[in-house]
């Protein structure tokens, strides 16, 4: 990558490329997973790069840290235990520490460099990392959740890159199983589940899966993220048997002027209104989910 243009090519977007003008690279490493490269763009801040994909931006990454925390959060009366899986960038941690009901946070990244790299070049989002709750687990989520005990969590947050390189597996049937598994009775999951645009596929199997395991509810969300492919990215969020989720109706509410302190910052995107939009899809993705 020269100083220039860095374009977002990959066999997951055929035939498109969102780009970004480049100032300057801050950073470039191969971790045991994949290529890590940070770079200042000239209108979007500091850029995040695993394997050519573009991870966050300072410009927007509240969008999509904010939402797939805050759909699942604000769900349940009183969230108590969470795990995050993925996420080692901190953005998540940030936002789910927000939430005071909370005790515990679990976080298992595979890619250190990921948390250190974040640490040094996105302290806004690295944040997360400094909230006494956090216990930080590096290793592979799916052996993670393995050896999580049965009904652990209130809530699990899947904040994973897309289905190829490291978090393949996290797409998977039995990664969906496991997760259930660790889910208290009425506990609820928030997964990366890529664009209705491009990826209709992908979340018709995703949404069969999740039918077969999630026996409480299932639900798809979105939200607009200017740098992610076809500006936009979808959530699963799903519910395990037990006491009812109405996702589209937020029972624990939380808005711009609580939750926030000097070093998280404000919430800047989520909002009580914008969550219940978000589980409102055009007529061609709606078939897809409604009828899996
Ligand atoms: N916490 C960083 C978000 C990572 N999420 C994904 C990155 C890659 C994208 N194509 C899809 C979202």
């Amino acid at each position: 990558v020269i100083p220039g243009w860095f374009s977002e090519i990959s066999p997951m977007w055929p035939g498109e490329a969102h780009s970004l003008k480049v100032e300057k690279i801050l950073f470039q490493g191969k971790s045991d997973y994949q290529n890590v490269m940070v770079f200042q763009s000239s209108t979007y801040g500091k850029v995040l790069v695993l394997d050519g994909v573009i991870q966050l931006t300072e410009r927007d990454e509240c969008a999509y840290q904010e939402m797939i925390t805050h759909l699942p959060l604000c769900s349940i009366p009183n969230p108590k235990k969470v795990l995050v899986i993925g996420g080692g960038d901190g953005g998540v941690l940030r936002e789910v520490s927000r939430h005071s009901s909370i005790e515990q946070i679990d976080i298992c990244e595979i890619d250190k460099m990921v948390v250190d790299v974040s640490k040094q070049f996105f302290p806004s989002v690295a944040v997360g990392f400094e909230d006494p709750r956090v216990n930080l687990h590096i290793g592979d989520g799916v052996a993670f959740l393995k050896n999580a005990p049965e009904g652990t969590y209130d809530a699990v947050i899947v904040d994973s890159s897309d289905p190829i390189g490291p978090a393949q597996e996290l797409f998977e049937k039995p990664f969906f199983e496991s997760v259930a598994k660790a889910l208290r009775p009425g506990g609820v999951v928030s997964t990366q589940a890529e664009s209705i645009w491009l990826h209709m596929h992908i979340i018709e199997d995703i949404v069969a899966n999740c039918r077969q395991i999630f026996k409480g509810s299932v639900n798809y969300a979105w939200t607009t993220v200017p740098t992610y492919p076809s500006g936009m990215i979808g959530f699963m969020l799903c519910s395990t048997e037990g006491p009812p989720v109405d996702f589209k109706h937020p029972v624990n509410p939380i808005d711009a002027d609580d939750s926030h302190s000097k070093s998280r910052g404000p919430l800047k995107f989520y909002n009580s209104e914008i969550h219940t939009a978000a589980f409102c899809l055009p007529t061609f993705a709606k078939k897809v989910v409604d009828s899996k």
